[in-house]
């Protein structure tokens, strides 16, 4: 991707391009990425907001695909100078069955890799997770960690297996020669629980409130610590590594990064609260008003309703063992290696990133979209 003496006009492409985070990709690629020639949006599920972005001097291709569908990947990715792949299945709450989850989330990510190397495309960021590391399955806590700090990477749930299978793929991927005899050059970046606009989780948490007459009770005690980032720093934290994937590959091919940025630890619930606060809602309660025990019996009794009821109808609430355990257990990162490596610096503070939640919090004002 060397640039020429007339800036070479790039092809992107972007996998997942119409989900939560990979719309706030797709955005910042388009303001802030000045080599963008043309823009591929791939995805299972097109989002009509995208015919509003053909407008501009960017040539912006929608494609309807499937990442489990090698030859719909290898068509879309011919000819691309980049590929963000952000397209995975991000299921916790037992809605897909875990054949489908590996299906997507690490088949697709073995597609996406064997058409870079088919079709001669050199650059791959993969959207991996906090999750590939913890937390494990026996509850250790993970105390603003960072990539180097040892941790037992244990897990049985389907999705974070899936992700730590896809991340080692594209890891193992970087420095395999593509069509035409050049390196691929492969990097991962790890979010912890992303926040933002088009957090769906958020706006499932505020239409409970409003339900429960702008109430909402705590679960988990506040001294348990969640990492948590603003999308749109995740978002330009894709762009970057993209951008400098080339220039830097010898220090950047291979690794794995957390995203991160200002946004303060605190616990799950309380973080919430930051926007869901200013938007009416009341966190009850200074410590768990439900015993633990009694959290996980319903937990368990939530997984026992979603297996009898699952040839009516789907129930996925919330509640589960592996998510009340994730809430349960402190993972928060601190670390600067993306800085380092490729001098990543967060695009919006926390100031801003809180009002930009609240706004769109108050937009929805809980409704379906
Ligand atoms: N949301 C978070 O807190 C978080 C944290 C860490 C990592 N991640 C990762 O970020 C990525 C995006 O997550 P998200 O929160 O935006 O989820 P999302 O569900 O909003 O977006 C995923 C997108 O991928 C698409 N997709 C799913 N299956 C597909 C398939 N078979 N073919 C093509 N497209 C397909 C979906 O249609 C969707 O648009 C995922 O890889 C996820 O593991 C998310
Ligand atoms: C019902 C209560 C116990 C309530 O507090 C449960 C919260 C629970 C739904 C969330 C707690 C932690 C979240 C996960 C975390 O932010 C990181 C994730 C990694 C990412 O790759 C996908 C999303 C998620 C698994 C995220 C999902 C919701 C929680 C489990």
């Amino acid at each position: 991707m060397a640039d020429s003496a007339q800036a070479q006009k790039l092809v992107y492409l972007v996998t997942g391009g119409c989900g939560f985070l990979g719309e706030h990709v797709v955005r910042m690629l388009l303001q802030r990425e000045p080599r963008l020639g043309e823009l591929r949006v791939f995805d299972l599920h097109l989002g009509p907001w995208l015919e509003e972005l053909k407008t501009g001097p960017v040539r912006v291709t929608a494609i309807q695909g499937d990442v489990t569908q090698a030859h719909e990947v290898a068509a879309a990715v011919a000819g691309a100078h980049v590929v963000i792949h952000t397209a995975g299945l991000v299921d916790v709450f037992g809605r897909a069955s875990p054949k489908t989850i590996h299906e997507v989330n690490v088949q697709g990510t073995r597609n996406v890799i064997e058409a870079c190397v088919q079709t001669g495309t050199r650059f791959l960021v993969y959207t991996s997770s906090m999750e590939v590391v913890g937390p494990n399955t026996k509850g250790h806590p993970f105390y603003r960690g960072n990539e180097d700090t040892p941790y037992e990477a244990v897990h049985r749930h389907p999705y974070p297996c899936s992700k730590a299978l896809a991340e080692w793929l594209v890891l193992e991927a970087n420095g395999r020669k593509v069509c035409g005899g050049l390196p691929l050059v492969t990097c991962a970046l790890r979010p912890t629980g992303i926040y933002g606009e088009g957090h769906q989780i958020m706006r499932d948490f505020y239409r409970q409130g409003l339900r429960l007459g702008g109430r909402l009770f705590r679960a988990i005690p506040a001294s348990v610590e969640h990492g948590r980032v603003y999308v749109g720093n995740v978002a330009w934290m894709h762009v970057l590594a993209a951008r400098e994937l080339e220039r830097r590959a010898a220090r950047m091919g291979g690794q794995v990064y957390f995203c991160y940025d200002g946004s303060p630890y605190k616990s799950y619930e309380d973080f919430n609260m930051e926007f869901l606060g200013p938007c009416g809602l009341r966190l009850v309660g200074t410590r768990p008003l439900v015993p633990y025990w009694l959290l996980v019996f319903l937990a368990a009794l939530n997984v026992l309703l979603q297996w009898l009821l699952r040839p009516l109808l789907l129930y996925a609430p919330l509640l589960n063992p592996y998510t009340l355990a994730m809430a349960n257990t402190t993972f928060t990162v601190s670390t600067d290696k993306a800085q380092r490596h490729f001098g990543y610096e967060p695009l919006f503070s926390w100031e801003d990133s809180r009002t930009r939640t609240i706004l769109w919090v108050q937009a929805t004002g809980g409704s379906a979209q």
